[in-house]
């Protein structure tokens, strides 16, 4: 479902004289459906920088980024676009919204993106901000005065509302208390059991060790630091 073949990174920092850091070199790694990979390795390794290029977010210079039927070292804009609306779901720690927009419409936004009825789309982000623990009175708000653990459970809310067949985890239960970091790890395991492919950085031991099948340490992709 996800697979990486001998894909390279250097970023050029333009205004430090054009120096060129290379921070990842041939990383291949593949991940099948109803799989979840650990990205591990020291910090700076480039894990969130791998994520990027799966994303789409930033190009990569060399190989290939396979998502279902998409190469995203070669995609046009438009292709990625189409891929994040109904293949690759990315979860990251920080919620991203437009301001006044109600949390209710902030989770139902992409099924309505993926053609679903109004009515399924408004059942499911119901049934996800119940089983994620926020208050019905803080549905029809925008998430944006919410405290950080409100934003990041919307925020996982509105990854898993459609039931994409790749997903990007970064982070997704940092910062949460127990009892959601129970529900969220129980959303990664339906995930899985519905086919998705996960890639996913935990800092959260017990929870990549309960709900990661591999772990790929990035490290040995990066020059200078790989042993
Ligand atoms: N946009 C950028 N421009 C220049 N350098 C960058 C950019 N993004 C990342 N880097 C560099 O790439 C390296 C890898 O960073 P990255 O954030 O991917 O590491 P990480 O493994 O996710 O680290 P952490 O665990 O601390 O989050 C770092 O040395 C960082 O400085």
């Amino acid at each position: 479902m996800i697979e990486i073949q001998n894909v390279s990174k250097t970023f050029t920092l333009h205004n430090q004289g054009g120096t060129a850091i290379e921070v990842l070199s041939g990383v291949t790694l593949s991940v099948a459906p109803g799989e979840c990979v650990a990205l591990t390795g020291v910090s700076g390794a480039g894990k969130s920088t791998l994520m990027r290029m799966i994303y789409g977010n930033y190009l990569a210079e060399t190989g290939r980024i396979i998502v279902g039927d998409l190469n995203l070292v070669q995609a046009e804009p438009r292709d990625i676009i189409a891929l994040r609306r109904n293949v690759l779901g990315y979860v990251s720690q920080f919620l991203r919204v437009v301001p006044r927009v109600p949390t209710l419409d902030v989770v139902a936004e992409p099924l309505r993106n993926i053609g679903a009825s109004e009515e399924a789309a408004q059942t499911r982000a119901r049934e996800l901000l119940t089983l994620l623990n926020i208050p019905e009175r803080l549905w029809s708000l925008s998430p944006t005065t919410f405290s950080g653990g409100e934003q990041q459970r919307v925020n996982i809310a509105r990854g898993f509302a459609h039931p994409y067949p790749a997903l990007l985890l970064d982070e997704p239960t940092a910062s949460l208390d127990a009892a959601n970091r129970e529900v969220v790890l129980s959303l990664i395991e339906q995930a899985k059991a519905r086919g998705a492919a996960i890639i996913g950085i935990f800092h959260d031991e017990a929870a990549r060790a309960r709900v990661c099948d591999r772990e790929v340490d990035v490290t040995q992709f990066t020059p200078g630091l790989a042993a």
